[in-house]
C-alpha cells in the first residue's frame, strides 16, 4: 500500500499492526451475576469466593478480561453509543466548538499522540464529578490548583444527559471491580475504594475513522493506562489489541455484545507491588469501518499518593516503588499532549526502586 496518511501518523516499523493478527480466544470472560444478585459483596462472601478466585486468576495471567451480567442497563449503553456516533458525524467545525485547550482539558480533540506518534482517532472527553482539580504545574511544592469543567455540545441534544447517567453506572461498576480485586489480593473488600470516595474519573468517546493505511498507522499506539483499572465498551468492529503476558504476542480482543473489557492499569501494579501487572495495549484501525469505543478511566483526586500497600509487603517482598503523587504525575504526563516532546511521557518505571 502506498503512503496515503500524513507522516505524523506513521508508526516505527516494529510497532505496526500485522494484518494477520489472531483473536485472543481464551481471554477470560467473567460472569458477574453472583455480585449483582448479592446486592453488595459484604453480605455473601461465601457465594462470591468463586468469582473472586476467577478475577484473581485473570488479573495474574492476563491483566485483561471481559465481564458479562454486570448490571449496567443495556438500553443506556446503546443510547450512549448512538449519541456518540451522532456527535462524531457532525461537521468538524461544530465539534471544534467544544474543543479542549490547556485551560479546559475536557472536550473534543483529534490530535493526541501516544509515544510521540499521532493517533488515528477523534475523541470527546468528559469527567464524572465536576469540577476536577489539578495542580497548576508539576513542580514539587506547587500549591496552586486549577479547576476545570465539562464542555457539552449543543448536538446531539441528549448527549449530556445520557453521558452523565452512563458515567454514574460506570463508577458503580468500577467500585464493584475494585472490591473484587481487593478481595483477590487478600485485602479488605473496601480497601481500594478508599482512594476514590471523591474521584477525578473521566470517560472518553473514541471514534476511529476508516484509515487508508492501517498497515502504517494505529488508532492508539501501544501504552498502559495509568489508573487502577479501565472499563471499556466497544462496538462490533474490533481493533483493541493486547500484548499477551505469556509470550508477548499481540492478540485482538474479540467484541462480545453487552460485555465490558476490563484492563488493569499502573496503579494496581504499584499497589500490588507487581503481583498484578498493567498490560500494554493498542488500537489497530482498518480501511472500511469506523470504530467506536468508550473507556471509563477510574482515577483518584490529585492529592492522593500511591505506593505499594503495606499489608502486601514483607521482608522477602520489599516495596518496589517510591511513593508518587497522582496530581503531579498526571500534570506531567498530560503536558506532553500539548507540545510534542522528544522523549516519551512519564511512566511508573520512573518510581521503580533500584534493588
Ligand atoms: O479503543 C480502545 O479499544 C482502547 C482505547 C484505549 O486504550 C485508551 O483510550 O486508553
Ligand atoms: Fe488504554
Amino acid at each position: 500500500m502506498g503512503l496515503l496518511v500524513d507522516e505524523a501518523f506513521i508508526q516505527a516499523e516494529e510497532q505496526r499492526s500485522k494484518l494477520s493478527i489472531s483473536d485472543a480466544g481464551n481471554i477470560p470472560v467473567i460472569d458477574l451475576s453472583p455480585l449483582v444478585a448479592a446486592d453488595g459483596i459484604e453480605h455473601s462472601r461465601e457465594a462470591l469466593s468463586g468469582l473472586v478466585a476467577k478475577v484473581g486468576d485473570a488479573c495474574k495471567e492476563w491483566g485483561f478480561f471481559q465481564v458479562v451480567n454486570h448490571g449496567v442497563p443495556a438500553e443506556l449503553h446503546d443510547r450512549v453509543h448512538a449519541a456518540a456516533r451522532e456527535f462524531f458525524a457532525l461537521p468538524l467545525e461544530e465539534k471544534r466548538r467544544v474543543r479542549r485547550s490547556k485551560e479546559s482539558p475536557a472536550g473534543y480533540h483529534d490530535k493526541e499522540h501516544t509515544k510521540n506518534v499521532r493517533d488515528w482517532k477523534e475523541v470527546f472527553d468528559f469527567v464524572v464529578n465536576e469540577p476536577v482539580r489539578i495542580p497548576t504545574t508539576a513542580e514539587p511544592g506547587e500549591e496552586r490548583i486549577d479547576s476545570f469543567w465539562n464542555q457539552w455540545p449543543a448536538n446531539p441534544p441528549d448527549l449530556r444527559d445520557v453521558c452523565q447517567r452512563y458515567a454514574k453506572e460506570m463508577e458503580k461498576l468500577a467500585f464493584k471491580m475494585l472490591e473484587l480485586i481487593s478481595l483477590s489480593l487478600g485485602l479488605h473488600a473496601k480497601r481500594l475504594i478508599e482512594f476514590f470516595r471523591e474521584n477525578s474519573s473521566f470517560l472518553r468517546l473514541n471514534y476511529y475513522p476508516p484509515c487508508p493505511n492501517p498497515d502504517l498507522a494505529l488508532g492508539v499506539g501501544p501504552h498502559k493506562d495509568p489508573g487502577p483499572l479501565t472499563i471499556l465498551s466497544q462496538d462490533d468492529v474490533g481493533g483493541l489489541d493486547v500484548r499477551r503476558k505469556r509470550d508477548g504476542e499481540w492478540v485482538r480482543v474479540k467484541p462480545i455484545p453487552n460485555a465490558y473489557v476490563i484492563n488493569l492499569g499502573d496503579m494496581t501494579q504499584v499497589w500490588s507491588n507487581d503481583a498484578y501487572e498493567s498490560v500494554e495495549h493498542r488500537v489497530s484501525v482498518n480501511c472500511t469501518r469506523g470504530r467506536l469505543s468508550i473507556p471509563f478511566f477510574l482515577t483518584p483526586e490529585h492529592h492522593v499518593n500511591l505506593r505499594p500497600l503495606e499489608e502486601l509487603l514483607s521482608e522477602g517482598n520489599p516495596a518496589r516503588y517510591e511513593e508518587y503523587n497522582w496530581g503531579r504525575f498526571m500534570k506531567e504526563r498530560n503536558s506532553s499532549n500539548f507540545k510534542k516532546l522528544q522523549e516519551d511521557n512519564i511512566q511508573i518505571s520512573s518510581f521503580r526502586k533500584v534493588v
